[in-house]
Formats: structure tokens, C-alpha cells, sequence
């Protein structure tokens, strides 16, 4: 595998620190400690199959929690333009995340920028796949398993091919302890977790919170 390449900075560009999105979050207490540690990115998943889902209403309670600078991001699976709509009436998200099977046409068809979730698989050109989306502001790229996400899983890392379009927000099965190899491997310009940093599904742990920033430090060095 050679090194993701940093497509915002050139080669001669000073070390930069990782972005860090926290996603799933369905509690205030879980917004205010993971912005203090400095997220750089929050998660709200608009998926009700899934145990971290939040309605509009715990949305717009969440989302008044949040501080300047920190951005909003809120994620969905293979949605109808109507559900994506009815969000994004109340709730003032920055950016959506788009984990399912979506075209490029819904992507882009709100007044957001989007990051488009890839499931990484064996015998998947990711390169191909990525050029459909060339406005997609990142990709996220994620295990691929039976659920649509937050499963937890890491992937090989070996599967990410050099020359990726566009800036790479690396996911699954991300924890304290597998984050700074993860970062030195790859060099993402972000991380994204979910279960890793959970003391129960929905629910953060704020010491599993501080330990994967630490960690993240750690892997920029
Ligand atoms: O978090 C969820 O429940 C979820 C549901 C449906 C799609 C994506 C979901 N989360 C995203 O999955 C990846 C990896 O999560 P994990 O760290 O392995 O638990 C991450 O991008 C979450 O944003």
C-alpha cells in the first residue's frame, strides 16, 4: 500500500494534524465532552434501523449543544430526497454523509456538501467508484459487513489505492488502540469512530473519548 496523498496540500506542505469526527451521538452530555476534547466533526445518524439514531427533534437538542467551528454532520442510508429534506428543514446540519448505496444524483442534489462512505472490499476499484462522485467534499471509507455501518469492523488498509481523489476520512472499527497505527499507515485526513469510543451502543465513553484523541496524537507524530 503507499501512503493516501494529501490532495489540499502539496508534498512540501508542513505535517498537518488528523481531522477526528465522533459519530453516533445521542446525548448532550456525549456533545459537550467530545467537543472539549476537540472534535473536529460530530456524526447525528437519521437511520432508524440504527441503535445510535436520533429523531429531528433530539437532532435540533444536540445540535444547540455544539460550538462554533465544530461541524455538523449528519448521516444517512440510502434516503428518499423527502426524508433528507424534512432534516435539513430543522436541523442545521453542515455537511451529510451518505453510507448506503446512494447515485451520485442524490448526493448531490441538497444544499449541503456530502462526504460519499465507501465499503471496502477485495476486488472493489475504489479509484473507479470514487471518480462517480467528483464533488463529494471526502470519502469516507468503511468496513464492508452486513450491517450499513458502525459495525465496528476494521478493514485491510492495504485495500486503499494510491491517487484518491479527493481528501480521505478513514472508518471502522477504529479504537484507542488501533488508531495511531491506523493514522501512521494511511495518513487520512480524518478519522471516524463510532463503536470504538461507546461504553454502550448510542451511549460515548468519555475515557475511551480522551484515550483516542491521545492515540491520535500519538499516530500524527
Ligand atoms: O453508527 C451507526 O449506527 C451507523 C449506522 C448506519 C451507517 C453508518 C453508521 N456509522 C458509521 O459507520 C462507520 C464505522 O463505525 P464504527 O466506528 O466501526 O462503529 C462510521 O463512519 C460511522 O459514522
Amino acid at each position: 500500500m503507499s501512503q493516501n496523498p494529501d490532495p489540499q496540500n502539496s508534498n512540501s506542505a508542513p505535517p498537518r494534524r488528523v481531522r477526528v469526527k465522533i459519530c453516533g451521538l445521542t446525548r448532550s452530555e456525549d456533545v459537550r465532552e467530545a467537543c472539549r476534547l476537540g472534535a473536529d466533526a460530530l456524526g447525528f445518524v437519521f437511520y432508524p434501523p440504527s441503535p445510535r439514531a436520533v429523531t429531528i427533534a433530539q437532532a435540533e437538542a444536540l445540535l444547540a449543544e455544539v460550538p462554533p467551528f465544530v461541524t455538523t454532520v449528519g448521516l444517512f442510508v440510502n434516503p428518499t430526497p423527502d426524508e433528507v429534506e424534512s432534516v435539513l428543514e430543522r436541523v442545521p446540519l453542515d455537511l451529510l454523509q451518505f453510507h448506503g448505496d446512494e447515485p451520485p444524483e442524490l448526493c448531490r442534489r441538497f444544499a449541503r456538501p456530502y462526504l460519499k462512505a465507501l465499503r471496502v472490499r477485495p476486488g472493489l476499484d475504489l479509484l473507479e467508484l470514487a471518480r462517480c462522485y467528483p464533488d463529494a467534499k471526502g470519502l469516507l471509507l468503511d468496513a464492508d459487513s452486513a450491517v450499513w455501518g458502525g459495525s465496528g469492523r476494521a478493514f485491510d488498509w492495504n485495500l486503499i489505492p494510491p491517487g484518491l481523489p479527493c481528501p480521505v476520512v478513514l472508518a471502522g472499527g477504529l479504537t484507542p488502540e488501533t488508531v495511531a497505527e491506523a493514522i501512521a499507515r494511511v495518513r487520512p485526513w480524518a478519522v471516524d469512530v463510532s463503536s470504538g469510543v461507546e461504553a454502550a451502543k448510542g451511549i460515548k465513553c468519555p475515557q475511551k473519548m480522551a484515550a483516542f484523541f491521545a492515540a491520535v496524537t500519538r499516530g500524527m507524530r
